[in-house]
């Protein structure tokens, strides 16, 4: 867990560049960064870089570094996060998201399910995925498209965080899911949060980086594979992904900023497998790829 936050305060356009900038320079590290909206009516929002104590001077000193050519005037403010589940309280009493016959809701908001909403109850908490995040919401909205259009038998769901996408591939249709993450916090908590959604049997949760898991070659091939991660590791990824992919199967990425996609694609054509469709959510992108 980091125990500060760098960030910059900027308008929706400028978050855009500074979270590519960002991502450019710190995402092959594992840093955490991302963009929040503050205030919508005064288009202020905050540019973030999350990171330990002990690397606080030298990743002032790199974040400056990476502003410098674009932004030289922006001033780098610090929050230290508080020892709590600090994404908990930021993040609850959050309103329910709407993708497709998905709705996310925490369980403050079990009394807004309409007759025909396919429910995902998710409490803010220490895994991402609320469903407030575009690359999440794009996830949901394709995947119901692939579930209902295609033959879907056995799913993956590589980089679960708190275990969403997993849930509303189960909820669709019967079928064994599996759901990864490299870290055991996120597995712990999409296992209780497959609980709570009254899913008993067939999502099995496993903790492991990437592919480095015998469990893929277990339930494997899988004719839909979700991996909402970021664009670099996807693009490192391409090869095993598809190897584990069923003829026919299908490819549901995201985590990828829209100037990214091409780099994406080009990994996922070289890995065999053909661009569907595009999806555009707040500056992110979620694609569909299936191997024809
Ligand atoms: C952006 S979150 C997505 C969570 C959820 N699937 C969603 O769509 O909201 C990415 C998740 O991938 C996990 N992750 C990152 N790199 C990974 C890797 N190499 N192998 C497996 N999981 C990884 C992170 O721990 C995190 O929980």
């Amino acid at each position: 867990m980091a125990d500060i936050r760098l960030f910059v305060t900027t308008t929706e356009v400028q978050s855009e560049i500074i979270l590519q900038l960002m991502s450019d320079a710190f995402e092959e590290d594992g840093y955490a960064i991302a963009t929040m909206e503050m205030d919508e009516k005064k288009d202020i929002w905050e540019a973030s870089l999350y990171l330990e104590w002990a690397e606080e001077e030298a990743m002032h000193a790199r974040f400056a570094q990476v502003l410098a050519p674009h932004f030289p005037d922006k001033i780098i403010e610090r929050e230290v996060i508080p020892d709590e589940d600090w994404i908990a309280k930021s993040l609850e009493g959050l309103s329910p998201v709407h993708a497709g016959r998905f709705v996310v809701h925490g369980s403050h908001d079990r009394d807004k399910i309409r007759p025909g909403d396919v429910s995902i109850e998710i409490d803010a908490g220490q895994a991402f995925g609320t469903g407030h995040h575009g690359t999440t919401a794009g996830c949901l909205e394709v995947i119901e498209t692939v579930m209902r259009s295609r033959k879907v038998t056995n799913v993956l769901d590589l980089g679960t965080g708190s275990g969403v996408l997993a849930i509303a591939a189960r909820k669709l249709k019967a079928v064994p899911v599996l759901a990864t993450d490299i870290d055991p916090i996120a597995t712990r908590v999409a296992a209780e949060n497959v609980r709570r959604n009254g899913i008993a049997t067939g999502v099995r949760m496993v903790t492991a980086p990437g592919f480095h898991s015998p469990a893929f070659a277990t339930h494997g091939p899988f004719d839909l594979i979700i991996a909402n991660i970021l664009a670099r590791p996807l693009i490192r990824m391409a090869p095993q992904l598809a190897s584990h992919l069923a003829p026919g199967g299908s490819v549901v990425l995201s985590g990828i900023l829209a100037s990214q996609r091409w780099k994406v694609l080009s990994a996922y054509n070289g890995a065999h497998l053909r661009h569907v469709r595009t999806i555009w959510r707040n500056g992110w992108v979620t694609i569909h790829l299936d191997r024809p």
